[in-house]
């Protein structure tokens, strides 16, 4: 296997489009605008909360892979038999909490693998919208970084088959875990674009430079006045980085 940390992007840095937008109807004018594009989608809490399972039907038949953006955070059985619940569904990955500790983790790839559904499970680390303020309001008193870091060994020692953390910690979580864990990097901000509530953010070509697999981005696509173009702009900058 190479050691080169940025093998895993070789041709693999894909952007996932983060379908946070009201209606079903808004979701599916963003995909039909930009075609063939995008390979995965992420569906979130704002839509799977109005329409559940079958938007998650309705949007796979399109030929889309579906990131199913749950971040669940639970006691272990709880998290289990919601995964049970979600084992029919097309779902390429699923999100979890690493804060939820090993247990819950360890309980979340059980239950995938019992139902013989083939989902990653991703743990959440740090989100990338928290910096040390935030990190410390709430107990943790090491920085992003190794907060990140801390999480991902014991999440990928439970069970995990990838991470989410923000680009600033891909290039540790490769020297880290080495270039076979999913990094999967919202907070990406193509350059002139505003923060907004993202805390740790960086450029999609920095982004999939320094290791990372999949790059969740919603808002710079999704509120674009020409999502195609912004798409566009952001696939020709990650090939001139990666290639
Ligand atoms: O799990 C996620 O996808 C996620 C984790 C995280 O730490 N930060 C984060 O922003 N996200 C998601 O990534 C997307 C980022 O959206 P934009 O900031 O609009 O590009 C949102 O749908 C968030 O829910």
């Amino acid at each position: 296997m190479s050691n080169d940390p940025t093998a895993a992007t070789k041709n693999l840095c894909d952007i996932i489009v983060a379908l946070d937008v009201p209606a079903k109807e808004e979701a599916t004018h963003i995909l039909d605008r930009l075609e063939d594009r995008p390979k995965c989608v992420k569906i979130g809490l704002q839509l799977f909360t109005r329409y559940g399972p079958s938007l998650v039907e309705a949007i796979a038949s399109r030929g889309c892979k579906i990131f199913l953006d749950l971040k669940l955070h639970d006691i272990p059985n709880t998290v289990a038999h919601a995964i049970e619940s979600l084992a029919h569904l097309p779902i390429e990955l699923l999100t979890i909490h690493g804060l939820g500790g090993p247990a819950m983790i360890r309980a979340a790839a059980e239950a995938r693998d019992r139902t013989g559904s083939s989902m990653k499970i991703l743990a959440v680390t740090i989100l990338t919208s928290m910096d040390e303020e935030q990190m410390s309001a709430v107990g943790l008193q090491d920085s992003p970084k190794e907060g990140a870091k801390r999480l991902a060994k014991m999440a990928l020692a439970a069970g995990a088959d990838g991470i989410v953390c923000s680009a600033l910690e891909v290039e540790t979580m490769r020297e880290e875990f080495g270039p076979e864990p999913i990094l999967v990097v919202p907070g990406i901000r193509p350059s002139g674009f505003e923060k907004g509530d993202q805390k740790r953010v960086m450029t999609p070509g920095e982004a999939a430079k320094a290791g990372s697999t999949h790059l969740v981005i919603g808002r710079p696509i999704v509120k674009a006045a020409d999502p195609v173009l912004v798409y566009d702009q952001i696939t020709e900058e990650i090939a001139a980085t990666t290639k």
